[in-house]
């Protein structure tokens, strides 16, 4: 069977967005209470229009860390704050931190001290809840140079690498098909016949790919380190643009070098000095 989701229909919409859920619900004392309106009508608008202005900040504060039975921090008291759906740019110097600040909000190592929460926050800019740990499963990552690690024969495997180990019945393998469809579509590869082998892409396709991987997984914070490197001027173009339109779908936290080719994608930029000290900083372009 050819391997290929581009020509089938699927008739059901997945959600894409993931909200954060908690149980509690107590609002900042610091908040002022909504006005309270007497007629429903009114109150449903003013309901409908709260939901849609809520939104969600990714937040670290404080993280710092050194790695086990070493003497040097390679982060040292970093806070920041990336609303969703934003585009965040970290840049630096090499050896400075910044990739390894990536692992950590991916969840592969665990700050000494500091914390990486999810709040959310009202349409009067004010938190509404309190702020709740950023589960690592809500968190995609692509390294630098991603293709090396494409380990499958062919697209197909290499984009549901991990699905045999979750186990459920016909809702759980429509809800994957259709993400899977969703993923191959975001990033343009549904010309691509998934029976390819993934060496056998262009580098700006592989890099594609690496996107599609992550973006199965339905991924609230997508963590990009050095997106554009090694690819040449047009599969460099291809990306920008790719990832400009991801922004529209989900957060992104992209560590590079290539300012000027990102600039107009930035949201929020800081700078990475050595011994792991972030500032907030606009793009030195
Ligand atoms: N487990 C570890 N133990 C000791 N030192 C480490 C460890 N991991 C990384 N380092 C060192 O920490 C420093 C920061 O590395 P990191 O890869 O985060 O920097 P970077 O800013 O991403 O650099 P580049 O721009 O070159 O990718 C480097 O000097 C690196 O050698």
């Amino acid at each position: 069977m050819a391997a290929s989701v581009a020509h089938q229909s699927w008739t059901t919409a997945v959600g894409w967005t993931w909200r954060p859920t908690t149980t509690n619900t107590r609002p900042s004392p610091l908040c002022l209470p909504l006005p309270i309106f007497s007629d429903s009508v009114n109150k449903r608008k003013n309901r409908a229009l709260r939901v849609s202005c809520d939104y969600s900040c990714f937040q670290i504060k404080d993280v710092s860390y050194r790695p086990p039975g070493t003497k040097t921090n390679l982060l040292d008291g970093v806070s920041f704050s990336l609303r969703e759906k934003s585009f965040g740019l970290i840049f630096g110097r090499s050896g400075s931190g910044k990739t390894t600040l990536l692992q950590l909000i991916a969840g592969f190592n665990k700050p000494m001290s500091g914390s990486i929460h999810v709040q959310r926050y009202g349409d009067d800019g004010c938190p509404n809840w309190s702020p709740e740990l950023l589960d690592e499963k809500r968190v995609g990552i692509v390294f630098q140079f991603p293709e090396r690690y494409f380990v499958a024969e062919n697209i197909l495997d290499e984009v549901i690498f991990g699905w045999p180990r979750q186990r459920g019945g016909n809702h759980l393998k429509q809800l994957l098909a259709l993400r899977l469809q969703k993923a191959i579509t975001s990033v343009g590869l549904t010309g691509i016949s998934l029976d390819q082998d993934p060496q056998s892409l262009s580098g700006g396709y592989k890099r594609r790919l690496a996107l599609a991987i992550q973006l199965v997984q339905a991924p609230d914070l997508l963590l990009l380190d050095e997106p554009l490197a090694g690819l040449d001027w047009k599969a460099r173009a291809d990306v920008v643009k790719l990832l400009r339109d991801l922004k529209k779908e989900l957060t992104l936290l992209v560590v590079s070098h290539d300012l000027k080719e990102l600039a107009p994608l930035v949201d929020e930029s800081w700078r990475m000095e050595m011994g792991g000290i972030l500032k907030g900083e606009p793009l030195p372009v």
